[in-house]
């Protein structure tokens, strides 16, 4: 593994919590992983403890095999050959874009410099852009420098930390995009923090989501979607909503009622027995609601969001239960006018009824019950 961290912990110095609890996480050579969570929640942390700007009471990090953190060892940030982007990008204003993007290679000789700065700008897409200065190029062409700047001195590992932020939303899709295939093509090893998840999704092969410290997933997209590890992660990634919900046994079958009906023919359903009675709470995401006006289940539209592609509509069914949909954006509906609406869940994610934010699903069952419960 190129990268391994290992039960790392950080508190700093007078702060109630650890700003880093007990994480763990691996990135194999040429992944591009990301964090992802709310503010405060130790991302910026964990990428300064990686960088070794921060020292680790606890845990272990290594990097190509080498220990470079642990108890005992901290190799300073110059000895780990890391580079950082950070998101307000610090190109030094009286600088042109070579002198920006050499700035790391003093120790290379003068050909040697002017040979991998039009290198790394080819590889940002600003080839012959050297004599140019910072205020002569835009938001986005300047975050590119940064980004050549460091790249230029050959790190193993890249950490960047909200690299977008500061650019408008267009810009950063775009840019997102682009900078995935930039770090594929020159087989780097990346690490981001952000808090869009859309970002998110667009960069990463593998994603983790923290909160208060911890890190209570690390996987690839469709995993942390579809399968999240905790109520956190369900509740944090997408749309949706936790519904009051019982899981009963009929026949050979289980099926789950919600405020939407019976939940049949679903994969990996838990068994009735994994709570107390049944009852539990079901994950509705957006897009396991369909807009279905042949449906007996109603709900009144009380707030819309357009997505594009797509209408998020939130919903209030007659017993007050909110919902959220996400319906054709073709599908124009008024606020306060009721809809007709349809479960289509094809795998359940279930919780304890009240499970704390650190709480995991319950174990689905890949087999069906043998007798009725
Ligand atoms: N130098 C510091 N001294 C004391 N506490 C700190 C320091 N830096 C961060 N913290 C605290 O550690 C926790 C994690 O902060 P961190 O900056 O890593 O979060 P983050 O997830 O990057 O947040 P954001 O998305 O807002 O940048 C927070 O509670 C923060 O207040």
């Amino acid at each position: 593994m190129f990268l391994k961290l290992e039960h790392a912990r950080l508190r700093y110095p007078g702060s109630p919590r650890a700003a880093l609890d007990d994480v763990s996480l691996a990135l194999p050579a040429g992944a591009l992983g990301v964090l992802l969570g709310p503010s405060g929640c130790g991302k910026t942390t964990l990428l300064r403890a990686l960088a070794g700007l921060e020292r680790l009471d606890e845990g272990q990090l290594t990097l190509e095999g080498q220990t470079v953190a642990a108890r005992g060892v901290h190799w300073p940030p110059e000895a780990r050959r890391i580079g950082m982007v950070f998101q307000d990008y610090a190109l030094f204003p009286h600088l042109s874009v070579a002198d920006n993007v050499g700035y790391g290679l003093h120790r290379w000789t003068r050909l040697q410099r002017q040979q991998r700065v039009a290198e790394v700008l080819a590889l940002v897409g600003l080839q012959g852009y050297e004599r140019r200065y910072p205020h002569e190029l835009s938001g986005g062409q300047q975050q590119r420098v940064a980004l050549a700047r460091a790249l230029a001195p050959r790190p193993r590992l890249l950490l960047l930390d909200e690299p977008f932020s500061s650019l408008d939303v267009d810009l950063r899709e775009r840019l997102a995009q682009e900078l995935r295939t930039i770090l594929k093509a020159a087989g780097i090893t990346a690490l981001f923090v952000t808090h869009d998840q859309m970002e998110a999704f667009a960069l990463g092969d593998l994603i983790g989501v923290m909160h208060e410290g911890r890190l209570h997933q690390w996987d690839d997209a469709y995993t942390l979607y579809h399968r999240p590890a905790t109520r956190f992660v369900a509740e944090f990634i997408g749309h949706g909503v936790f519904a009051p919900a019982r899981i009963v046994a009929r026949g050979e079958r289980v099926v789950v009622q919600t405020p939407l009906g019976e939940l049949e023919d679903i994969a990996e359903c838990p068994l009735p027995s994994a709570f107390p009675d049944g009852l539990c709470e079901v994950l509705l995401r957006a897009d396991d609601i369909v807009h279905d006006d042949a449906s007996p289940f109603r709900g009144e539209i009380v707030r819309k969001a357009f997505r594009g592609a797509a209408f998020l509509y939130t919903v209030r069914l007659a017993d007050g239960q909110l919902l959220q949909v996400q319906v054709p954006s073709h599908h124009d509906h008024a606020i306060g006018e009721w809809i007709g609406l349809r479960a289509a869940v094809d795998h359940v994610v279930t919780f304890a009824r009240g499970a704390s934010a650190a709480s995991p699903p319950a174990l689905n069952s890949p087999q069906p019950p043998t007798s009725a419960r």
